[in-house]
């Protein structure tokens, strides 16, 4: 990383918080684009035999050659737009650390959301690095630890931020986005992920 940052977890993994990655003008440039280009697609996923359709919309673009599974669905990744590596790249200047694939969420209001899971697919490996980019209406991103329920974190993920996460933070803490009907417009995430096996 170029600069100092705080590690926002007391223990057992690190998160770090670029509050302006890009400018309001970029930012709004970009989701636009993103809005526009992406292949947004509402996925249903099995949880506990029964399939439910995703409370947002997802779309997942990568390297050729990537397939990926989540929460019980194979996917099979687009090829990379110009405004995805534009992004990538800026997450990767900053971070010093490289991707083969991102998913994307978005959250049309506020009754979009993710419940609580850790990105600890095998496919990730062991500690993996994700790179989360928002882009859009501000969310609130909470986390528990794993074990320990009682340890929580809350970070407001505004438009143009990045949020690294790394070390152990996928083993042993949960991540969401609640619902909050007060939210009326819509937020993109990007969660650059590197695939290690196939
Ligand atoms: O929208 C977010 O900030 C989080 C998304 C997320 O946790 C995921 O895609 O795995
Ligand atoms: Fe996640």
């Amino acid at each position: 990383m170029k600069e100092k940052h705080e590690n926002i977890l007391p223990v057992d993994g690190e998160i770090y918080l670029f509050p302006a990655l890009f400018d309001d003008s970029t930012s709004a440039e970009l989701f636009d684009l993103l809005m526009q280009n992406i292949q947004w697609k509402q996925e249903p996923v099995k949880i506990m035999g029964q399939e439910i359709m995703q409370p947002r919309l997802t779309a997942w673009y990568g390297d050729e050659g990537q397939s990926y599974s989540y929460t019980g669905i194979t996917m099979h990744p687009l090829r990379w737009t110009k405004e995805l590596l534009f992004i990538k790249k800026a997450v990767e200047d900053v971070s010093g650390e490289c991707f083969n694939s991102a998913l994307l969420n978005l959250y049309r209001d506020g009754n979009d959301s993710v419940g609580w899971h850790r990105d600890n697919e095998k496919s990730l490996g062991i500690n993996p690095v994700i790179g989360s980019v928002s882009l859009g209406e501000s969310r609130e991103f909470s986390l528990k630890h794993y074990k320990e329920k009682k340890w929580r974190r809350k970070i407001m993920l505004d438009n143009g931020s990045l949020l690294l996460m790394k070390g152990e933070t996928q083993h042993k803490w949960l991540h969401s986005i609640q619902k909050n009907t007060a939210i009326t417009k819509p937020r993109i995430n990007i969660t650059f992920r590197t695939i290690k096996e196939v």
